[in-house]
């Protein structure tokens, strides 16, 4: 018996066969062409779901910062700011922007995105997705590879890139330029992994990896007995009196500009104009994309950025820190985190 009584004409089987002739084309051709599109847009391997090689990601964001930077130095000595309020703080002063920020920011996110589609690029300014092209030439500059000498990959799900295009805009409104660097930041499920801050007037850059290498050193001693702080000098909030009152009244405090500039301040800077400290400290509120980079050089030089209670700050999510920043690198982080609570819960009080 014929099955279910069904009897197939020699033309039925004709037609039957190009149907599906037809949907394997309808499926493979999309994927060809997505495969062929990605050849010829110079996709390089690092499209969407392709792991990302972190030493490219490294070199990228050098770029980045540098190019960045040299738009911030123009837009300075062109003196054509252009300065405007963006709003206001939590603690009511001023958020300035200046062109330098829009115009480094533009060159920072497309230089990014372009090398890496597929990552989530957070930057501190607003950018039209399709502004400007950055052309990446994919490559590994010796200076990284003698120094971190085996590729790493990670997914591009688990990047989040924050890109602060120019640090202390305050300052450098009054062209206070010491102060002024740009900042990318990779984290990588969250944690700080790579950092490189870059000062676009003296043209240096400082950058690490976590479990990689770095192109700058902690120094050789820090002053644990009666450590100097370096706070800000812009956004200070009760940072004075905090440092005062827990670590005593004769403790000295460098007020200084910029989130990049004060991480630096604790490291081992061969740069004349860059000033030393031990400790940087922050109260009030801070965004993500300040402080990401300069956690990153902390963690890979075996430093530490935490809150003020010392919990360990996540780069994924909102773009803002709540808890302060108490950044530190070789001396004891939890007996300044331990000071600290013996004395904050009383100070917040009294200056509420
Ligand atoms: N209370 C606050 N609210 C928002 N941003 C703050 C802040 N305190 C500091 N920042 C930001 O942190 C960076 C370093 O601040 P400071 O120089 O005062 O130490 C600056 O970044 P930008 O210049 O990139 O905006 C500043 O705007
Ligand atoms: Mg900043
Ligand atoms: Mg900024
Ligand atoms: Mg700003």
């Amino acid at each position: 018996m014929a099955p279910m009584g069904i009897r197939l004409s020699p033309l039925g089987i004709g037609v039957f066969c190009l149907l599906g002739v037809g949907v394997l084309y309808h499926v493979y051709s999309g994927f060809l062409t997505g495969k062929f599109a990605a050849f010829f847009l110079g996709d390089g391997g690092a499209g969407q779901g392709q792991p990302v090689d972190l030493r490219e990601l490294l070199a990228v964001s050098i770029r980045a910062a540098q190019l960045g930077g040299l738009e911030v130095k123009r837009v300075r000595e062109t003196n054509s700011l252009n300065e405007k309020a963006k709003g206001k703080t939590r603690e009511g002063a001023e958020d300035k922007m200046t062109r330098g920020d829009l115009l480094s920011n533009r060159k920072m996110y497309h230089l990014i995105k372009n090398a890496f589609p597929a990552v989530l690029v957070n930057t501190e300014e607003q950018v039209d997705a399709d502004e400007e092209s950055v052309p990446w030439v994919p490559n590994i500059p010796d200076e990284i590879k003698d120094i971190i000498k085996t590729s790493k990959e990670v997914a591009p799900e688990s990047i989040t890139v924050w890109i602060d295009p120019l640090d202390a805009t305050y300052e450098y409104t009054e062209n206070l330029i010491n102060y002024i660097t740009t900042m990318v930041c990779i984290a990588v499920n969250g944690k700080p992994i790579i950092g490189v801050i870059h000062k676009p007037f003296t043209s240096y850059t400082a950058w690490a990896m976590v479990d990689g290498g770095s192109n700058v050193k902690r120094r050789s001693s820090y002053n644990e007995k009666t450590p100097s702080f370096i706070v800000s000098r812009s956004h200070s909030g009760q940072v004075k009196e905090v440092t005062r009152q827990t670590f005593g009244n004769k403790t000295e405090i460098i007020s200084a500009g910029g989130a990049g500039y004060k991480v630096l301040s604790l490291l081992d800077i061969t740069e004349n104009k860059q000033e030393i400290a031990d400790v940087y400290i922050h109260v009030t509120f801070i965004k993500k994309w300040d402080i990401c980079a300069g956690n990153a050089l902390l963690n890979a030089l075996g430093g530490h950025m935490t809150t003020l209670n010392g919990e360990e700050i996540i780069y994924t999510g909102s773009d803002g820190n709540e808890g302060g920043l108490l950044a530190s690198i070789g001396m004891d982080h939890g007996a300044l985190v331990e000071k600290l609570a013996e004395k904050l819960p009383t100070i917040q009080k009294t200056h509420k």
